[in-house]
């Protein structure tokens, strides 16, 4: 199955992100791709946190989704549709951050909730997502069909998940083919972190990663790391864009991934499990 994912450098004007989003997609699928990937936040990174609450969308209505949609449709692709806010009734204050994907008949496969919100305080820079986002509570995980009929379990995560094996274990039942994280890293805790848990993720979990991510100078003052990857399960760099707009491409081969679990089983050698007994006090 061939892949893309979109890195972007997203600005604070949804409509501007949008035509920049259908030019990479269009790309990306004359390139041969048949499932994309869209980063985090790709529609909207705004001056204020604040903003993502004014363009929230309810699930299944809005112009983003219906962008997505038709994207997916028109070019008979996996849409990965990165990140955007979804509105709830319960509490307008907190959107969930959630990455809706849509398949080439432009119906919506799967909803992922961005469920370990992001905050960082280095003295200069400082996020707290939960100030606007409400976490979700769910694992998602969807099957993908190649164009010669192969079906594709894959798994889908956002940005800080990244940090959080035991959601991508969770994701492993059954196994994925493929892991999907779309993200806006920072830019310090992406140069000292960012492909070292990619491969990692894509390693334990003996997995392609496919991580498309904002990379650049924002127009809100923000930098973003980019380095947007694909990862293959034995943890090589497929293929990685360092900085701007542009894509990563490359392809899910099933060879390998039965070839890399069959050579070294470490999936069928995992003994603990959420049920583990409490540790043992060492004497
Ligand atoms: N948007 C995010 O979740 C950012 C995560 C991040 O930068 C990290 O270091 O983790």
């Amino acid at each position: 199955m061939r892949l893309a994912a979109i890195q972007m450098v997203s600005t604070p004007d949804v409509d501007r992100n949008l035509e920049q989003a259908a030019t990479l997609v269009a790309r990306a699928a004359a390139g041969g791709a048949e499932l994309v990937a869209l980063p985090e936040y790709f529609c909207l990174m705004g001056r204020q946190d604040g903003d993502k609450l004014a363009v929230a969308e309810a699930p299944g209505h809005g112009p983003i989704q219906q962008a997505l949609s038709d994207w997916a449709r028109r070019h008979g692709i996996w849409l990965v549709g990165g990140t955007l806010p979804l509105a709830r009734e319960a509490d307008p204050l907190h959107a969930t951050n959630s990455c809706l994907v849509f398949g080439p008949e432009g119906r919506q496969a799967s909803r992922y909730d961005k469920i370990h919100l992001f905050r960082y305080d280095d003295g200069e820079r400082r996020y707290d997502e939960s100030q606007t986002l409400c976490p979700g509570r769910q694992p998602a995980a969807f099957e993908a069909r190649a164009r010669d009929g192969t079906a594709h379990r894959v798994g889908l995560s956002v940005c800080y998940d990244l940090r959080f094996p035991e959601l991508f274990r969770a994701l492993m039942q059954p196994p994925c083919d493929l892991l999907v994280v779309p993200a806006a890293f920072t830019r310090p805790t992406g140069e000292a972190h960012w492909e070292l848990l990619l491969r990692a993720r894509a390693v334990e979990n003996q997995c392609y990663v496919l991580a498309p991510a904002q990379g650049g100078r924002h127009e809100n003052g923000r930098s973003t790391w980019g380095h947007s990857l694909l990862v293959d399960p034995w943890g090589r760099v497929l293929d990685c864009r360092p900085d701007g707009e542009g894509l990563v491409t490359g392809t899910l081969d099933p060879a390998v991934l039965r070839q890399v679990r069959q050579q070294l089983p470490a999936l069928e050698h995992r003994v603990l499990g959420p049920g583990l007994p409490a540790t043992a006090a060492g004497d």
